[in-house]
């Protein structure tokens, strides 16, 4: 079974959504080898995307994330007592407990594939975007938003660094390379290179006038920080229902 559902046959190719907190996990693996990445996972809804792995033969090789989020606990450590072998990874910036610390330039494999790191703080400290030049996507995390953005107001965020981060990083890539945020809260599920550089309502402003609504956007502290920070320094599992301890 290839899994990818669309033209792309090469390639298994999933986003998942984890609707409480509007989430995207990206599965991704390649069907020769049945290597498999997981971006993002949500630690409620691996249940879910362990069953679609096993349902499709892959051998999940990493549980990934693009940097330590507020708004949810993540799957990445309650995956790893679901599948012995797979190792966790996040930035060595994000100062966060994991198998294997990202920097810059590092490439993680599976089959005949690879993401490269690319290091885009500003949203967090340790956000990174991972490419996969090879099927001209990038998986963006919260540094970019689908006409919008993460904001800079916690976890050592900063708007400056977040504009040069998004500019030197990800508009740099090729125009019609597809972009998967971490998040979406209207509904849409990718945009481009192309189409952010022309019309997200706050990067394509100068920097100035970008700090300036970075800094009036007002936003309410997502409801599961207190508990979200502390555990995803640890993969996910510090102070854990019963539920998830289990393997
Ligand atoms: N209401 C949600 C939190 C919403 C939020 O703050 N989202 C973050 C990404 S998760 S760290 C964000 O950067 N949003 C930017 C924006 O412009 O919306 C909750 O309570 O969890
Ligand atoms: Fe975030």
């Amino acid at each position: 079974m290839s899994g990818f559902v669309g033209k792309d046959k090469d390639i298994v190719f999933r986003q998942l959504l984890e609707y409480k907190s509007f989430t995207y996990s990206y599965l991704v693996a390649d069907p020769d080898t049945k290597e498999a990445i997981l971006i993002d996972p949500v630690i409620e809804t691996v249940p879910r995307d362990s069953k679609i792995v096993k349902d499709l033969g892959l051998t999940l090789k990493y549980a990934i994330n693009t940097h330590v989020h507020a708004d949810h606990i993540t799957g990445t450590g309650f995956l790893k007592k679901q599948f012995p072998t797979c190792k966790s990874a996040i930035s060595a910036a994000s100062k966060a407990d994991a198998d294997i610390k990202l920097k810059e330039g590092d490439k993680l494999t599976f089959g005949k594939y690879e993401l490269e790191v690319r290091s885009t703080p500003g949203h967090t400290n340790g956000c990174i975007t991972y490419v996969w030049h090879e099927k001209e996507m990038a998986f963006t995390g919260d540094a970019l938003l689908v006409r919008g953005c993460g904001r800079t107001d916690f976890q050592e965020g900063s708007s400056e660094t977040l504009y040069n981060s998004v500019h030197s990083k990800i508009f740099s890539l090729p125009p019609n390379y597809t972009l998967y945020p971490a998040h979406d809260y209207t509904g849409q599920t990718s945009t481009t290179v192309e189409e952010e550089k022309m019309m997200n309502p706050r990067l394509t402003k100068s920097k100035e006038e970008f700090v300036k609504i970075m800094k009036e956007l007002n936003l309410p502290y997502p409801k599961q920080i207190d508990k979200a920070l502390p555990a995803n320094l640890v993969c996910g599992l510090y102070n854990l229902p019963e539920e998830f301890s289990k393997s």
